[in-house]
């Protein structure tokens, strides 16, 4: 199977996993991305069988309505019972790099009001030490060389994501050669600097269970204690 073929079968993985649980009234977080699509494109099946779903950027809202299902928006929908997102690189403790999007903060946002956060990614983003892919940070743009120089305190090299603005209006700055220790430790790290709005470990809250593409077929994986 090539990279495609992967994210399709852990898209309907994802729907497969979700399906039993889900009621008329249910609200699903919806994450952005190739991946991510996938998982809508399949989700677009089920349609009649919940209510709608939250989306963590306008790409993803937009494709959720094309399908359509309904978006809502976050302040209205409570708790959510599962947020499916794909991920830049993951490790065996389903801590992520996510952001190559751009869509981090909104994604952070939705998956803490998840009860429970499915990640769904090929086999190409399993690494035994998170930081190979540069770090996505996202930054008021008006503290983007103050944050800059900060980050490259904490040893990294940032480098602006050039004629990208967020959803939110904000610029990312990615981060090249961190050596990630402990993830969590740098990722509360990094959110204390000021300008910061947030950065792309997903390491204090990590993804609950991640459906992972391989050639074996989709493998389920839960995070190592
Ligand atoms: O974090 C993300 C977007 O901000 C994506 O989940 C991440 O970049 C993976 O994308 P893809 O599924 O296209 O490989």
């Amino acid at each position: 199977m090539n990279q495609d073929q992967l994210k399709q079968a852990v898209g309907q993985a994802a729907v497969d996993y979700i399906k039993p649980h889900l009621q008329k009234d249910s609200i699903i977080g919806v994450g952005t991305g190739s991946t991510a699509n996938c998982f809508i494109d399949a989700l677009a099946e089920l349609k009649n069988d919940f209510d709608g779903a939250v989306a963590s950027s306008e790409a993803t809202a937009e494709r959720l309505k094309s399908h359509g299902i309904p978006v809502y928006d976050l302040n209205s929908s409570g708790t959510l019972d599962f947020y499916i997102d794909g991920a830049d690189e993951t490790n065996d403790h389903l801590q992520l790099i996510k952001g190559g999007g751009g869509a981090l903060t909104r994604e952070k946002i939705v998956a803490a009001c998840a009860k429970e956060f499915i990640c769904i990614a090929d086999e190409s983003k399993w690494v035994d030490l998170l930081g190979t892919f540069p770090l996505p940070v996202e930054v008021i743009p008006m503290a983007r060389s103050y944050v800059a120089r900060e980050l490259v305190a904490l040893g990294g090299d940032p480098v602006y994501r050039q004629g990208f603005v967020t959803d939110n209006g904000n610029v990312i700055l990615d981060v090249h050669n961190m050596s990630i220790q402990s993830a969590t430790a740098l990722e509360e790290r990094i959110n204390n600097i000021v300008g910061v709005v947030t950065n792309g470990l997903f390491a204090c809250r990590p993804a609950d269970v991640l459906l992972m593409g391989t050639a074996d077929g989709v493998k389920t994986i839960k995070a190592k204690n």
